[in-house]
């Protein structure tokens, strides 16, 4: 069974909540911390090791009300039903959503098609564990011998973002391996990483769920082409295994049957780094962290599924984007960690949603009459500060941002932790609260400004403040918490996919674009009179044929 079809602009609580907006859309949330002492309080969410405020946005009571309306009147809880009992929401593709069954424990049932895919799930677990073990440990070595020091990941989009990002943000857990990724098609990218490499002691991770992605077969095929320059064609299977669905296609590319991971169908690629794609992950952390990942996220996962929907962090962090995107009209969200391990999350997050909920089209196949998708992007804090803060601050646009933080640092240094989680709380605090034109002139009187430049720099130096901010705090950065906090993420896309009823498990936006670049493709090789195209695209490509 598929989601029901329901514009969420039909409903009681759309209708509400435009009316809501217009009574409190110019309130200053600065009032409402004034009227009400416990607001904080009543705005945040303790859960695990997770501490969510999200008082500070622009809600009152009755908003959130109106929301968790919203979200019963378009059956989020039906809908969240049938995501984890494997029915075929990714109607389009005919295809179930179940990346969180990779995550279940052993004990667990999913049932797809009619068949508990746990067991399969754990064979593959199984791989990944052995397989890791051996290759850390140095039990398996390379053509010559050796122990191998380096890993490359050769994927792209869901086949790359997901594992570079926890690579990267578990980095304070990794092993004595280096592991590189290689993703984009540009050549010089693949030879950057070459250059490091040596191939008696390197191991390639090709991972593409269809394994007919241009970008990752180029780059196999060239990464192949290089290692065969010192090794010989039987020295491959030791060297190159795959993570895929498409068992024919990799043993064509020469891959031996022993070494292909293989994932499912019903696991999208922008979702996919719980499965076998996460092999760079259990290789680079080990698979205790690895599986530590997993649990994390199923926690999460029982949280969304169990929790009542006001105090459900998912729900909750997606509703209240519902409320910026349709209703203040937000272009945009930021998403800033106070973590430099998180340096890649943003990215990461701008597949995961973009490509999700990027849809005009509503579950009935009409255009749909409202705004959809969001814009997400973000650096880490505080570099960001010293970036774009400005405009968040002081600009035209209302951009709600999430900043996450650790309370703990993993090194303990005390002084730099204090200093940076300092600046974590005071952005949102001077989002929420601003500084009013009192306070600046104040404040260039104590500095014995003139009363003329006093007059002349005020109106520069007010922050209106009300921007709104939701704090999501977590004890510590660890494999666990890094699942739990992904995971919330993942839920936060399906809810708003559910409300704002849409397809969020397709991707054909990406389509067009490859097809273009095919036949591009052959009119730059072949020497062919170029005339299907509008005079731009003739004009760069001609001009791009007579240069090269
Ligand atoms: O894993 P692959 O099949 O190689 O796909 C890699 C990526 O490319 C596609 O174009 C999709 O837009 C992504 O969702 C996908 O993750």
């Amino acid at each position: 069974m598929s989601l029901k079809s329901i514009n969420p602009t039909t409903t009681a609580s759309w209708e509400l909540l435009n009316k809501h907006f217009e009574a409190v859309k110019d309130v200053h949330m600065s009032q409402w911390f004034a009227q009400n002492n416990d607001r904080a309080n009543q705005m945040t969410i303790k859960w695990e090791d997770f501490y969510i405020d999200y008082s500070k946005n622009r809600i009152t009571e009755d908003t959130l009300e109106l929301l968790l309306k919203l979200a019963d009147e378009t059956k989020l809880k039906e809908a969240i039903d049938k995501y984890f009992g494997g029915d075929i929401i990714n109607k389009t593709e005919n295809r179930a959503v179940s990346h969180t069954a990779l995550r279940c424990p052993k004990d667990k049932k999913v049932f797809i098609d009619g068949v508990n895919v746990i067991p399969e799930v754990f064979e593959v677990k199984k791989k990944i564990k052995d397989f890791s073990n051996d290759i850390i440990s140095g039990d398996r070595k390379g053509y010559t011998n050796k122990p191998f020091t380096d890993i490359v990941n050769i994927g792209i989009g869901g086949s790359d973002l997901g594992p570079a990002m926890v690579v990267d943000a578990l980095q304070y857990y990794k092993n004595q391996l280096t592991t590189h990724f290689v993703s984009n098609v540009d050549g010089d990218h693949v030879n950057e990483v070459i250059k490091k490499l040596n191939p008696e002691t390197t191991l390639f991770v090709i991972v593409s769920k269809t394994f007919t992605t241009q970008e990752t077969l180029s780059n196999s095929t060239t990464i192949k082409d290089w290692f065969l320059q010192s090794a010989s064609e039987q020295d491959i299977k030791k060297h190159f295994v795959a993570v895929s669905t498409n068992i024919e296609k990799v043993k064509a590319f020469g891959v031996a049957e022993a070494n292909i991971f293989p994932m499912w169908d019903w696991v999208g690629g922008r979702f996919s780094l719980w499965s076998a794609v996460g092999l760079s992950i259990s290789l680079s952390v080990g698979f205790e962290n690895f599986d530590q990942l997993l649990s994390g996220a199923h926690k999460m996962d029982e949280h969304f599924k169990n929790e009542k929907f006001e105090s459900n962090i998912p729900v909750i962090l997606a509703l209240l984007s519902i409320w910026y995107a349709n209703f203040f009209k937000c272009e945009s969200e930021a998403v800033i960690p106070y973590s430099q391990y998180l340096n890649q999350f943003a990215t990461y997050l701008q597949q995961a949603i973009m490509e999700s909920n990027g849809k005009s089209v509503d579950r009935n196949g009409k255009k749909v009459n409202y705004q959809t998708g969001n814009i997400v992007w973000g650096e880490p804090g505080t570099n960001s500060q010293h970036a774009f803060f400005q405009l968040i601050h002081q600009g035209t646009k209302l951009i709600p941002s999430d900043f996450i933080g650790f309370v703990k640092s993993l090194y303990g240094n005390k002084e730099h932790q204090d200093k940076l989680m300092s600046n974590f709380i005071a952005q949102t605090e001077a989002l929420l609260n601003g500084k009013s034109e009192e306070e600046v002139v104040l404040e260039l009187k104590r500095q014995d400004v003139s009363d003329d430049n006093i007059k002349m720099l005020t109106p520069f130096k007010v922050f209106e403040g009300n921007k709104p901010t939701t704090t999501i705090l977590i004890n510590k950065l660890t494999p666990e918490s890094l699942g739990k906090l992904i995971a919330l993420y993942e839920h936060k896309i399906f809810v708003q996919g559910v409300v704002w009823n849409v397809f969020s498990y397709d991707q054909f936006g990406v389509e067009l674009g490859k097809q273009l670049a095919s036949t591009i493709l052959s009119e730059i090789n072949n020497d062919v009179t170029i005339v299907k195209h509008d005079a731009s695209t003739k004009n760069i490509l001609e001009y791009y044929k007579k240069l090269t």
